[in-house]
């Protein structure tokens, strides 16, 4: 039986001035999975991350999500299509409440501008579905705190609250790791195994810990090429591998 594919990527590249950044990647990421793209610093991880969300144009190849072709889509569309990235688009907004963070994304959501200027009512309907999706993030106990006294963790699951508020099929996580100290390093790893259920989560990550922890399959870039794929103990047993880390200098 044919694989159940959600993305996948055609030769896909980036130059930059004559300088490939991403080269012919073909990348295939299976519906329901937790996929990482890891690699070197330098390697091509983020300018490929941005090509997936189209927030980069590409140079060369072709992008498919669930089958469509959406190489020249922009990426709003390619958002309300299902495929969000999250801790970028979805920014905090200090001065409100945790609470209202999310019914906002819900109300962006449901067509709706940034109106919270309008009416509370119109708000007031998304209540429900705000404290479901705090909940499911651990964070009921703070739906009436500003969102600016959260801790750096705590703003990171508020973060995936009002990614969820858009109802994605696929999430792209850029280093969910990045910056956060390390007793939050398990919880957000728990609280992401928990959203990837009935998911497809693509990520960004340099903490391999938490790569192997979390991930089904593993993409790794060099110099902007897949230099492997496979589950972690493949790609850690992977000689090639190990040399490119040794010599480019892994973050691990
Ligand atoms: N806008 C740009 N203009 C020119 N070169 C770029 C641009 N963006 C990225 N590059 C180059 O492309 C290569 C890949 O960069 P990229 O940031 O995608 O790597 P990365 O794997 O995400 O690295 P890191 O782990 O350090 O974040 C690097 O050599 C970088 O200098």
């Amino acid at each position: 039986m044919a694989e159940d594919v959600i993305l996948r990527t055609e030769g896909l590249s980036k130059q930059f001035m004559g300088f490939y950044a991403v080269r012919d990647v073909s990348l295939s990421i299976r519906r329901h999975s937790i996929h990482a793209l890891i690699g070197p610093n330098g390697a091509g991880k983020t300018t490929c991350f941005n090509l997936l969300t189209v927030s980069t144009p590409s140079t060369a190849g072709r992008i498919h999500y669930n089958g469509r072709d959406i190489t020249r889509r922009d990426p709003a569309s390619v958002a309300a299509s299902g495929m969000v990235r999250s801790f970028q688009i979805s920014a905090v907004f200090g001065q409100m409440t945790v609470l209202d963070n999310v019914r906002v994304a819900l109300q962006r959501r449901a067509g709706g501008s940034f109106a919270f200027w309008r009416s509370v009512r119109t708000l007031d309907r998304h209540t429900p579905r705000a404290r479901e999706l705090l909940a499911a993030v651990n964070l009921d106990r703070y739906a009436n705190e500003l969102a600016a006294n959260l801790s750096y963790g705590r703003k990171r699951a508020l973060e995936l609250a009002t990614t969820l508020a858009l109802d994605p099929e696929m999430i792209l996580l850029d280093e969910p790791m990045a910056g956060l100290g390390h007793e939050d390093i398990g919880p957000i790893t728990r609280l992401i195994a928990r959203v990837a259920q009935q998911r497809t989560v693509l990520m960004v990550e340099h903490n391999m810990k938490v790569v192997a922890e979390l991930c089904d399959r593993i993409t790794v870039l060099q110099s902007g090429e897949i230099l492997a794929e496979g589950n972690y103990d493949e790609i850690s047993s992977n000689a090639r591998v190990r040399e490119a880390y040794v010599g480019g200098g892994a973050h691990a």
